[in-house]
């Protein structure tokens, strides 16, 4: 069975790789912008990653569907990650002045790091089914100092990262603890992909190498 990765993110391919599969990947068109703006300030935090990732695997489908129809069974994975914390929903910070500044908000607090997932099994080309939900990863965030801060973003790594930090890079200095699952927090949930699939009937072992 082919799996096509919705996503431009080396961080979840190379988590899905590590697990054994050997994705296709098709990079979602999406707007992230106007579907967080269209369903508004208000909106659960897990909602919004959901739909992202909704949104992520629904354009690739269509994509697959339009111009090159995969044969048999397939599952199109989407996700998406940002950063709960102090009743903000933030994503990636892009620049250096907002990466440090979100360090220093951050630093010695508690956010929860929050990945929508969905998955869309399709049959010939025909969307068989759709399955979706969201992963938490509460995570204890040290105090680096000003020094450590500017060093950190100076690398750049934390700017095109969904809350300013890895756990499997140099951010891992500055993650004192995590509460949950840490493919969750790398960009895919291993154990909510898995749980996602079973709703489509679809087990990761059919994703392993040399399984029909
Ligand atoms: N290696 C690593 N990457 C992380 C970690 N936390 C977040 N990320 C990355 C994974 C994703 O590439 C990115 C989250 O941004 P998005 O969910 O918008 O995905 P991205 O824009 O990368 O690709 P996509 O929108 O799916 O095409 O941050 C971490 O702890 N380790």
């Amino acid at each position: 069975m082919r799996l096509v990765l919705a996503s431009a993110s080396p961080a979840r391919l190379s988590v899905l790789r590590a697990a054994g599969t050997s994705p296709l990947v098709s990079v979602s068109q999406v707007d992230e912008d106007a579907i967080l703006a269209e369903l508004g300030p208000d909106v659960a935090h897990e909602d919004a990653v959901a739909a992202l990732a909704r949104a992520k695997a629904r354009d690739v489908v269509e994509r697959i569907r339009a111009e090159e129809p995969l044969p048999g069974r397939a599952v199109v994975i989407g996700c998406d990650s940002m950063l709960s914390i102090d009743g903000e929903l933030v994503g990636k910070p892009h620049t250096p002045e907002v990466a440090a500044a979100r360090w220093r908000a951050m630093r010695g607090r508690t956010g929860r790091l929050l990945t929508g997932h969905c998955a869309i099994l399709l049959d010939d080309g025909a969307v068989a089914g759709e399955s979706g939900g969201t992963g938490s990863t509460t995570l204890r965030f040290g105090a680096p100092s000003e020094e450590e801060i500017d060093a950190y973003v100076a690398t750049g790594e934390p700017l095109q990262v969904a809350g300013a930090f890895t756990l499997d890079g140099l951010g891992g200095w500055f993650v004192e603890g995590i509460d949950g699952d840490p493919s969750s927090v790398i960009g895919i949930s291993l154990p909510l992909t898995r749980h996602l699939l079973g709703e489509l009937g679809v087990s990761p072992v059919a994703l392993w190498p040399d399984r029909v």
